[in-house]
């Protein structure tokens, strides 16, 4: 399919609640975090059948909703491509949530993330994760795909660990692999790298993400302080 030669429409928008100003937003926040520095680390929202891509390698606080891709979710043919740029390299992990539900998917490269890969023993395929109970943020996770509600405070809060390769997109079978293995998850950690954390809606999304982060931190001060 050719790009459409009105692509500029597909993202621009006086609406704050655009996906292609909301990427900017959120990116703008999530650099904050420390989540996305040194042009490490995105966003993607899937809205209806578009797909809201960022390129590759820029500094991903300073995007502009102009800098976006816009691809066709069905056809996977992009309908807008800034002509100097390319897509994030983290498109078909993106994908990957999108093709289980999702509306929104995080990538972040935060510190607390990495940390928490690296208490976790490896070797052991896909069986590796990251598991905590008994913190009361971990209700702010939901239940499942499908499952109606969040976790409980007696529930067992499980994030799988895949293994970092050497290019991002080759991390897809992986991510995809953890995906089955536990089809209730909505987030993966890349061990040394970061993770993916998807949701229903950019909300969902986002606020899981910060769940996440949350207990990761806590994760890794706990461990420090010796604590079980
Ligand atoms: C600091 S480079 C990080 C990248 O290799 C990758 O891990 C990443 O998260 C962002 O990829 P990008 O293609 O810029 O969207
Ligand atoms: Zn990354």
């Amino acid at each position: 399919m050719a790009v459409r030669e009105d692509a500029d429409q597909l993202v621009r928008s006086t609406d704050s609640q655009h996906p292609a100003n909301l990427i900017c937003e959120l990116c703008r926040k999530f650099y904050t975090l420390g989540w996305v520095t040194g042009t490490g680390g995105g966003t993607s929202i899937r809205h209806n059948d578009h797909i809201f891509i960022a390129p590759s390698g820029v500094q991903k606080e300073l995007m502009q909703p102009t800098d976006m891709f816009v691809m066709d979710y069905n056809n996977r043919q992009y309908l807008r491509k800034p002509t100097t740029l390319k897509p994030s390299a983290c498109t078909p992990l993106f994908l990957a949530a999108f093709d289980r539900g999702a509306g929104c998917c995080i990538h972040t490269h935060s510190q607390w993330a990495v940390l928490v890969t690296l208490l976790v023993e490896r070797d052991f395929g896909t069986k590796a994760c990251f598991e905590i109970e008994r913190i009361e943020q971990i209700k702010g996770i939901p239940k499942g795909r499908g499952k109606a509600g969040n976790l409980g405070y007696h529930d067992s809060l499980r994030i799988p660990i895949i293994e970092n390769t050497a290019h991002e997109e080759d991390l897809t079978e992986s991510l995809e692999k953890a995906m089955e293995a536990h089809p209730d998850t909505y987030a993966v950690l890349v061990r040394r790298h970061g993770i993916y954390v998807w949701g229903d809606s950019v909300q969902k999304a986002k606020t899981q993400c910060e769940s996440l982060d949350y207990i990761f931190q806590l994760a890794v001060e706990m461990k420090r302080l010796g604590l079980p």
